[in-house]
C-alpha cells in the first residue's frame, strides 16, 4: 500500500470545499426560486399574465457581467445565471415557445440562447405557423429568424410582420456555425450533401474545395437535412451541433462556414409590449407613397433627434407595383423621448406607421 501524497491530501481537501460550496449553491439557488415563486403570487394577486419579463432578464444578465470578477468568463456565467432565471421562470409559469424546426435547427438553439432550458419549446414547420400559434394563444412566444449577416433578410418574416398583431419583444443574435454530419467515417464515399439552402450557400468555397463534384441538395431547414441523413449511407447534412446528438449523427468536419462571422438574428414574438430595459432597439415598419424626396424626410427626423438607426430594409408593398413598406430598427425604446419625437415625425409624413415592437437589444454574452 503507498502512503497517500501530499497532492492526494490537497486533491481531498479541495473537493470537500467543492462540495461544501455546491452545497451553499443549491440552498441559495433554492432560495431564489422561493423568491421568484412569491414574485408570482404577487403578479397573480395584481391580476397579470407578464411573468416572462424580458426587459427584467436583460437587466439582471447586464449586472452578471458588469460584476463578474473571474476566474469564470462573463459568458459563461451568464449562462448560468441565464438557465437559473430560466427554470425560476419556469416555476412561475411552464413556457411554451414555438419555433422553426425541427429539432435541431439554430432557430432551436436560439430559442434555449435567449429562454435558457426550462421552456418546453414546440417546432413548427412554416413561419407562419409561428405566428398563427403565437396569436391563437397555443404558444406564450415564438422564435423566427430575421437576417443572416451573409445571407440577407429572411423576407418570410417581414412580411408577415405587416398583417400580425404580434409585438416583438426580444432579438438574439446567434453565431452560426456550419458542422458536416454523416454516418459515413470518409469524406470520399459521401455522393449527397443536404442542407437549407442558405447553408448550402454559407458552405459555398469549403464545398468546393472539400467535396466538390458532390451533388448538392437544398430541404426546407437545417434541422430536415439531419433528419434525412440519419437514415442514409453515402449522404451528409450540415447542420448545427445540436442536430448532431438529437439525430445520432457524428460530426465529420466542423466550423465548414466560408465566414467565420456568420451570425443570424432572430426575433423573439409576443402578445405584450415590453417596458424600457435602458438597452434597447425599436422597430417599426413605415409605409410611404414614393414622391420625390420621401425616403429623405423619413429618415431626416432621426438625425434631427440624435437616434441611431441600426437598419432599415425595404419591401415591396404587395399595394401597387414600386410601393413599398420600409422595416426600420433604431436604437432606444418608444417610451424614450427622442425615439418618441422620430416617431411622431415620421407619423405626419408617412401613409402608414407601425410600432413592431421595444424590446432588449441582444447582448452576445452566451457562446453557441
Ligand atoms: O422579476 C420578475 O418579474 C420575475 O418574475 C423574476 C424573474 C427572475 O427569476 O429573476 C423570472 C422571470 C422573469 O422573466 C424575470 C425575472
Amino acid at each position: 500500500m503507498t502512503q497517500p501524497s501530499a497532492d492526494d491530501d490537497a486533491l481531498n481537501d479541495a473537493r470537500q470545499r467543492i462540495d461544501a460550496l455546491d452545497q451553499q449553491i443549491q440552498a441559495l439557488v433554492n432560495e431564489r426560486a422561493g423568491v421568484a415563486v412569491q414574485v408570482a403570487e404577487i403578479k397573480q394577486r395584481q391580476g397579470r399574465t407578464d411573468f416572462y419579463r424580458p426587459e427584467r432578464e436583460a437587466q439582471v444578465l447586464a449586472r452578471v457581467a458588469e460584476r463578474n470578477a473571474g476566474p469564470l468568463p462573463d459568458q459563461a456565467m451568464a449562462r448560468i445565471v441565464r438557465e437559473i432565471m430560466s427554470a425560476c421562470l419556469a416555476l412561475e409559469q411552464p413556457m411554451t415557445v414555438a419555433y422553426l424546426g425541427p429539432e435541431g435547427t439554430y432557430t432551436q438553439a436560439a430559442v434555449y440562447k435567449h429562454f435558457g432550458h426550462a421552456v418546453a419549446a414546440s417546432p413548427h414547420a412554416a413561419i407562419n405557423d409561428i405566428f398563427r400559434d403565437v396569436e391563437a394563444g397555443n404558444a406564450h412566444f415564438g422564435v423566427v429568424p430575421v437576417e443572416n449577416s451573409t445571407e440577407g433578410v429572411v423576407s418570410h418574416t417581414l412580411d408577415q410582420l405587416v398583417g400580425s398583431a404580434l409585438i416583438i419583444c426580444g432579438e438574439v443574435a446567434l453565431p452560426v456555425h456550419h458542422h458536416l454530419l454523416s454516418h459515413e467515417r470518409d469524406i470520399g464515399r459521401i455522393k449527397r450533401v443536404v442542407a437549407h439552402a442558405q447553408s448550402l450557400a454559407q458552405c459555398r468555397n469549403w464545398l468546393d474545395s472539400h467535396m466538390p463534384g458532390v451533388v448538392r441538395e437544398a430541404v426546407s431547414s437545417n434541422g430536415e437535412a439531419a433528419r434525412r441523413v440519419a437514415g442514409e449511407n453515402g449522404a451528409a447534412a450540415i447542420a448545427a451541433r445540436a442536430a448532431s446528438d438529437y439525430y445520432d449523427l457524428p460530426i465529420l468536419a466542423s466550423n465548414i462556414e466560408d465566414d467565420p462571422n456568420n451570425t443570424t438574428r432572430f426575433l423573439v414574438l409576443g402578445r405584450q409590449s415590453v417596458p424600457r430595459s435602458g438597452r434597447d432597439m425599436t422597430s417599426i415598419l413605415v409605409s410611404i407613397h414614393n414622391r420625390p424626396g420621401m425616403l429623405y424626410r423619413l429618415l431626416a427626423p432621426a438625425a434631427e433627434a440624435g437616434v441611431d438607426l441600426a437598419r432599415i430594409e425595404s419591401r415591396p408593398s404587395r399595394r401597387q407595383a414600386w410601393d413599398y413598406n420600409f422595416f426600420i430598427d433604431m436604437e432606444g425604446h418608444a417610451d424614450d423621448p427622442p425615439v418618441r419625437r422620430v416617431i411622431e415625425a415620421i407619423q405626419s409624413e408617412a401613409a402608414l406607421i407601425k410600432i413592431l415592437g421595444s424590446y432588449p437589444r441582444s447582448i452576445g454574452l452566451e457562446a453557441e
